[in-house]
Parts: structure tokens; sequence; C-alpha cells
């Protein structure tokens, strides 16, 4: 018997993995005749949303940017009406695997940080649950083998099936509880993300030799962070980094710039460590110090180098060049999208 008649899924998801839980979720609902409401939060205006039935279940899954929800969740939460409704939060992290051991991903602050805004709207947390799905970071490593993608899939549906046993019949679920003191103590990084990191990985994209123009990454990006600029698509500040767009592009031409940042990191550390010397010769020692100058120094380069990459990618000798020094451009080093459910039932 479920105790809950109806069940809303807020999601965000950039290359699918979070989508497929909610599917998943959807599906178990339904089976057990739960009203089940699937949304997109980047799809809706939720200024418009007003406050649930009390007895409707709410559950918002996103997946893990920076040890923390990307800002897309975090406004959602933020802005969501007051209620007293029970809400699930879950996650998708980066799940891998070492031979026959699942590696997790880290959660970080996520659920900290979201539990203490939706208690403070009056809400009832529920559930704290995170899915190690795989990797989708591809900027910063190659996208995982077939195998493992279907593995984790799998292991995730069977998981996603006996959490939505407990919470349907009114139980609650803290599998994250496991892992709060590694979360506490990273949040010092989940923080120098949001303020800094995710700045400047927003810069780390371009358009490549194989771009068509057909301006697809444009047209779904969920935070509409791409632009037009001299005739390519451009990157702003905006960009959360969820990867949809390198996921979804057609002809694979969207690539991370692996070499402005080695460039931009070596100017970084000669030019700041003489503004440094020269600004503030008698408070070397400080590290907070450093750690400005030396942030402000790379943001003013990195935002400057882009720019200049932007305009020299016009040229086609230059853009082979820039392609050859980005590790994505390589095929060993593949993209990254969650499979539908066919192609892993079909071969366990
Ligand atoms: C920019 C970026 C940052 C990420 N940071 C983390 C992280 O801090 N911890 C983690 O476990 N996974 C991290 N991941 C991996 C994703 O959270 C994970 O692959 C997730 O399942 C992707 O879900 P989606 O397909 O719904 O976008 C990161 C991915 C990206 C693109």
């Amino acid at each position: 018997m479920s105790t809950y008649k109806e069940i809303t899924i807020f999601y965000f998801s950039g290359t699918g993995n979070a989508r497929r839980i909610a599917l998943w979720i959807s599906e178990f609902a339904n089976k057990k005749n739960i009203d089940c409401q699937l949304i997109d939060i980047s799809k809706i205006d939720i200024r418009e949303l007003e406050a649930f039935n009390t007895d409707r279940l709410i559950i918002i899954i996103s997946p893990i940017h920076g040890f923390n929800f990307p800002k897309i969740t975090i406004d959602f939460i933020r802005h969501l009406p007051k209620g007293k409704n029970k809400v699930v939060l879950m996650n998708t992290r980066a799940g891998m695997k070492i031979g026959s051991f699942v590696t997790p991903g880290l959660t970080g602050v996520a659920f900290l940080l979201s539990s203490l805004l939706l208690k403070t709207k009056g809400y009832r947390i529920a559930g704290q649950i995170p899915f190690d799905m795989p990797s989708n970071w591809i900027s910063i490593h190659p996208a995982l083998s077939q195998k493992t993608i279907k593995f984790l899939h799998k292991r995730n549906y069977y998981l996603t099936e006996r959490v939505c046993d407990k919470i349907f019949s009114g139980g609650t679920v803290f599998t994250a509880y496991k892992d709060i003191i590694q979360d506490i103590l990273i949040s010092p990084i989940s923080l120098v993300y949001y303020i800094a990191g995710r700045f400047a990985f927003a810069k780390s994209y371009y358009a490549g030799n194989n771009c068509d123009n057909c301006e697809l990454c444009i047209k779904q990006c969920p935070v509409k962070a791409i632009e037009k600029i001299s005739n390519r698509p451009f990157w702003t500040f905006k960009c959360e980094s969820c990867m949809k767009c390198m996921s979804n592009c057609p002809q694979k031409a969207i690539e991370t710039a692996h070499a402005l940042f080695l460039v931009t990191g070596i100017l970084t550390t000669s030019i700041g460590s003489y503004l440094l010397y020269k600004l503030f010769p008698d408070n070397l020692q400080f590290l907070f110090i450093k750690f400005i100058v030396l942030n402000i120094t790379f943001f003013a380069l990195l935002t400057i180098l882009y720019k200049i990459q932007q305009l020299l990618l016009k040229n086609r000798f230059i853009r082979k060049i820039i392609s050859h020094t980005s590790l994505t451009y390589y095929k060993f080093w593949g993209r990254y999208k969650s499979i539908p459910d066919n192609k892993w039932k079909k071969d366990s």
C-alpha cells in the first residue's frame, strides 16, 4: 500500500542521469497507481509555482557540480513557495568503477544546504539519497566505457526501485548520512567552486572544426549561457558546465580548451607573482592576499584570452591547432550521455 496518491518530481539534468532516475521513479510510481508529475526545472518559471497540496510528495533530483547542487537547482529551491510537504532530496554523482569496485561520487554540501533552505520554508525532509551514476565530467577525464555505463545504470535502477518501495510506503531514506563527515570536510572546496571554479569552467568550451553552426547548443542550453560571437558559439560566465551542449552536439564539435587553461595558468603564475611583488612587497607571506591577487589575475587573463581565442577560431588553420591541443578532440576521449533503458536491459 502506498501512502501517497500524488508525487511531483522536479529535476535538473545536463547529460540525462538525473532525468533517468526521475523517469524510473515515475515508472515505479505508475506501477503503484500513484499520480506522478515530472517537471524539468530549467523549463519552468519558478515564480509561477503555487503552494502544493500538503499530501503531495515532492522529490527534487539534480546532479552534483563542485560538491554542491548547481546554481539553477539552488535558485529553484530558494524560490519554492512555502509548504508543509514531505520532500525527498536526491542527487546523481560521479560514479566510476575500478575492477568490481564502484567508487562513489561526492555530495558535499548539496543536501545540507538545500535541506536547510527547505526547512526554513516549512517543508519536512523525508530523504537524502545519492545515486552513483556514471561521471559525465569529460572535461577532466575521458568518458567511461559503455560496459561501465551500462553496469552503473542497471545498479542504480534496482537501487531506485528499493528506495521507491520505502518512500512510497511512507518511510524515510537517509543513505547520504554515511558520507556526512567527508561532506562537511569538503565544504570549503564547494564554496571555492561556487564563487570561482564554476566561472572558470564556463570559459573552457569552444566549438571546434566540425561545428556547422546548427545552433542546437544555443537553443538547448538550460541556462541560456551560449551566445553567438564572430558567427560561432561563445560560452558566457552564466554557463553551469552541465555538459548538455557537449553531450548533444550532433557533430561532436564542442571541445574543452585544455591549452587555453595551460597558457592562462602559466601566465597567471608569472604575471600574478610580479603583481604581488610590486603591490604588496611587505605582505608576501599572507596567503589570503596571494589567493586574491592570483585569482583576479587568472580571471582577467582568462576573459581576455577566451575572447582572443574566439577571434582566432575564425581561422581554419588556427582552429585546427587549438583542436589538436584539446584532449576532447581525440576519439579515445569520447562523449557522455545517459543511455536509454532498452540498451542496458538488452545486454543484462
Ligand atoms: C562541472 C561538473 C562538476 C561536477 N562535480 C561533481 C562533484 O563535485 N561530485 C560528484 O560526485 N560528481 C560531480 N560531477 C559529476 C556529475 O554530478 C554526475 O556525472 C551526474 O550524474 C551527472 O548528472 P546529469 O547527467 O543529470 O547531468 C560533476 C560534473 C560536472 C560536469
